[in-house]
Order: C-alpha cells, then sequence, then structure tokens
C-alpha cells in the first residue's frame, strides 16, 4: 500500500440509505442527446461509421458546420412527460441525461457559455422539464456530465506550456461553475455521471478535482459519483494506486458486463447499454446487430445477479421525438417487468453456483430466490444447488403463483426444478421460497442419551 492523498476515500461498499435506494434501483434508463442528434451519423450524404455523437470529430464535417447545428435546434417535439410515461412502463427506476456532452453544448442555459439551449430557437431550458417529469413518474434522475468540451477555448487534451496551463486553469473554474449550477439549478437530482476524463489534461488535476467531488458531495448529501471523475495523484483511474474502487461505484462497465462475481471485487457498478453494437446519439441508419428485448432482459438479469444495475441508452432526435424501434424495445420490456420486476428491484447477487439455464437473484435481507431461465435445457430439468442446511420450502412461477413445482432432490442441497413444458419462447421467473434447515433441539437432546 502506498500513501495517497488523493486516492479513494472509502473503501467497501456506502452503507448509506441514499446508496442503498440506488442498488436497488436494477433498471435504468440512458439518454443521450443534444446537437449530434439532428444530423443522426449522416452529412451531406455521407454516412459516419463511428458512434453518431462523435460525428463533430469526423474528418467528413467541417467543426463550423457542426458547432452552427445550435441555429437548428428546435425540438418542437419535445415532450419530457411522454419520455418519462414511456421509462416508467418500461420499469426504469432512474434515468441518467445528458446536460452537456463533449460537443460541449449544454442543454440547460448555464450562465458560464453560450453554447447553450438559450442560444438555439428552442430557447428554453430542457433539464427543468426531464427532471421534473421523471420525478412525477417515481423516477430518480442522475446528470450525465463531459468534463472535456471541444466547444470550450480553454479545454486541452494535455498541458504542455505555459499558455496550455493558464487556459485550464480557466477551464477548471468553468468546469467548477456549471457543476455547481446544475447541483443549485436541479436539487432532486441524485448523482453525477460524470465522462470525458481520460485525457491527460484532467488525469493531472487530481488535487483540484478531488476537492471539488468534495465540495459537491457537502453541497448535496447522498451525492453519488463514480469512478470515472476523478484521478488520483498518480493518474490511475476507476481503481487507485492502491487498487481501491475511486468513487461510489465502477463506471467501466461501458457496453460490457462481468461474468463472474469476482470481477466485480464487491463493489457497486452500473453497465451503461446501448441498442445497437455502438451508437449512443441517435443514429438515423441503425445499422448492424440491434439487440433484441430478449437480449436486453438477459443483460438486465445478468447484471443485477451479479450485483449490478443495467442502464438502456435511447437517443432521442434531433426533433425531440424517440424513434419507434426504441419506444417497442421499451414497451416489451415493460410488459417483462410488470410480470417479473420481484426478481430484479431490491435484489441482489444469490450466492449460488450459476447454472446454465441463466440466473440467481436474491431479494435483499430475505431468503428469496428468484430463477430467472433464458436457455430452457432440453432435459426440462433445471439444477439448483443452495448453501448447505438450505431447502427449498415452496417453488412456484412468478406471476403464476399456482403454478407450483416439486423440487426432486438429487443430493444434499442439490435439485432438480421439473419444468412442465421445454416449448417457452421468452423468459420467465421462478420463486424459490428457501429456509434453513434448523437442527430440531429435542432429536439432538435424543441423540445425546
Ligand atoms: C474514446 O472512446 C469513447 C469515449 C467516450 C465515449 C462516450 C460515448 O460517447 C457515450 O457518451 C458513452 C457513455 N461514453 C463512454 C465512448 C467511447
Amino acid at each position: 500500500k502506498v500513501s495517497l492523498v488523493h486516492g479513494a476515500h472509502r473503501t467497501g461498499r456506502r452503507t448509506d440509505a441514499a446508496m442503498a435506494r440506488w442498488r436497488a434501483y436494477g433498471l435504468g434508463q440512458f439518454i443521450h442527446w443534444g446537437l449530434y442528434s439532428i444530423p443522426g451519423g449522416e452529412w451531406d450524404g455521407k454516412t459516419y461509421n463511428g458512434a453518431a455523437e462523435w460525428i463533430r470529430s469526423w474528418d467528413g464535417i467541417t467543426k463550423s458546420a457542426y458547432d452552427s447545428l445550435i441555429y437548428h435546434f428546435n425540438p418542437v417535439k419535445f415532450d419530457a412527460t411522454a419520455w418519462a410515461a414511456a421509462a416508467q412502463q418500461m420499469g426504469a427506476k432512474y434515468v441518467t441525461i445528458t446536460t452537456k456532452h463533449h460537443d460541449g453544448f449544454c442543454l440547460w442555459p448555464s450562465k458560464y457559455t453560450s453554447y447553450t439551449v438559450a442560444s438555439s430557437p428552442y430557447k428554453k431550458d430542457l433539464i427543468k422539464p426531464l427532471v421534473d417529469a421523471y420525478n412525477k413518474a417515481g423516477i430518480d434522475v442522475i446528470l450525465y456530465f463531459s468534463i472535456m468540451d471541444w466547444s470550450n477555448p480553454d479545454w486541452r487534451y494535455d498541458i504542455k506550456t505555459k499558455d496550455d496551463s493558464i487556459a485550464f486553469e480557466r477551464f477548471k473554474k468553468f468546469t467548477r461553475n456549471q457543476l455547481l449550477e446544475l447541483l443549485e439549478r436541479y436539487p432532486t437530482t441524485k448523482g453525477l455521471w460524470f465522462d470525458g476524463t481520460w485525457d491527460n489534461a484532467w488525469v493531472k488535476q487530481a488535487a483540484f478535482a478531488d476537492e471539488l467531488e468534495t465540495e459537491m458531495r457537502k453541497m448535496r448529501p447522498g451525492l453519488i459519483i463514480g469512478s470515472r471523475f476523478r484521478a488520483d495523484e498518480n493518474g490511475k483511474r476507476h481503481f487507485d494506486t492502491n487498487g481501491q474502487l475511486m468513487g461510489d461505484y465502477e463506471q467501466g462497465w461501458e457496453r460490457k458486463i462481468p461474468n463472474t462475481i469476482t470481477e466485480v471485487h464487491g463493489n457497486d457498478w452500473d453497465c451503461v447499454m446501448t441498442v445497437p453494437e455502438n451508437q449512443w446519439g441517435y443514429n438515423a441508419a441503425w445499422k448492424g446487430h440491434i439487440k433484441t428485448t430478449d437480449e436486453l432482459l438477459e443483460m438486465l438479469a445478468k447484471c443485477v445477479s451479479l450485483d449490478g444495475n443495467f442502464v438502456l441508452n435511447f437517443g432521442p432526435k434531433g426533433d425531440g421525438s424517440i424513434r419507434k424501434e426504441e419506444l417497442s424495445l421499451a414497451r416489451e420490456i415493460g410488459d417483462w417487468m410488470a410480470v417479473n420486476q420481484e426478481a430484479i428491484y431490491g435484489c441482489e447477487y444469490a450466492g449460488l453456483e450459476p447454472q446454465n439455464w441463466g440466473y440467481f437473484t436474491k431479494k435483499t435481507g430475505t431468503d428469496k430466490i428468484y430463477m430467472l431461465v433464458f436457455n430452457v435445457p432440453v432435459s426440462g430439468a433445471l439444477r439448483v444447488k443452495l448453501p448447505v442446511q438450505t431447502s427449498i420450502s415452496k417453488a412456484y412461477r412468478l406471476g403464476q403463483p399456482a403454478q407450483t413445482f416439486v423440487p426432486e432432490e438429487i443430493q444434499a442441497s442439490e435439485s432438480f426444478i421439473h419444468l412442465k413444458t421445454t416449448s417457452e419462447k421468452h423468459p420467465f421467473v421462478i420463486v424459490l421460497e428457501t429456509a434453513k434447515k434448523t437442527e430440531n433441539p429435542k432429536v439432538k437432546y435424543e441423540k445425546a442419551k
């Protein structure tokens, strides 16, 4: 262990109520929306092959042409209530919304730059109606904020000269001003999801970022900040020089999911996932493999089974409408959640040996186990290995309690649940009510004689 001033300030999970609420979410929605949503990955009839929200960095578009998109941003179809209703029906318990992506365009009328929605034909603040509508729908809001800001002349990828450091000092002040402004304007938001923090200039700001994180946490008790915000004084990100997690949860799982509980290191984490292979902002082409509802449900189940949250991304169009493919995915996920949400919300790693048929979750604070079945074996026999001295007192289909199962014990603490049919076409859940086999004191006494 090396001594660090700006490393992790906490080891182990946060134990407060605000973090317990975050831990219980299970399913979240990500929203990437901004000027990049207007071109949607296309420009002058050419298709940009990268992620649509990165089109400004493409040599097929001039920076000034991209920046002039601000004069065309007028999302007349934007309806925060409709967005929140779709998220609520999907079963999202939190939403992470881009306030400012790498291009620097602010969806709120920031006092510290003119490159905001206030300078667009739309003029009005977009973040407040979203926060209010989602909160009204019972959904918590986390604000995405990119430190990297291509619109700000003081931003630097690295600090090489005296001029660079003078400019970057201005940029650090600007960044702090915007973050405090967001916390002041949107007091009900629960956290900040930082991005654009890998460049050398920011990685060198361990002390500044550490002080800023402390200041923001003081300003908003309970505030949730992940491992992407700051580096330690050796430039280590996500995990400090001693391997300790920076921030409150691990944010490294971008379009990927851990396979075993050991990869999670006992931390809280969330996985942020795109529907296409790698498109966060609206991409008209919608090309490559588009994940199906069952694939996305399996990712959700896998995340919760390994103590994480699953955050599914939506990329609204420049006009403020949400594309029909995303709305139908949300609808189908919501239909499944309406029946099976008990196996997701407030659930955690069950501590059981994983089986090929799917994933186990456990209701936090109880002995209730859920079997989320995605891959029905041709035998129809689902193997369950429980901890020793644990038995199954009841087994039934979630949503159809009359459909019960009598486990076949094949050896100590190992049973088969025999399905009635192997022709299920969609994922389903079996609930196992388990109990510790308590020693009967009378029996013990008799033995002793
Ligand atoms: C350098 O590779 C990157 C950098 C940033 C990203 C951004 C995406 O634009 C999106 O905002 C995602 C959450 N973030 C990691 C993706 C790939």
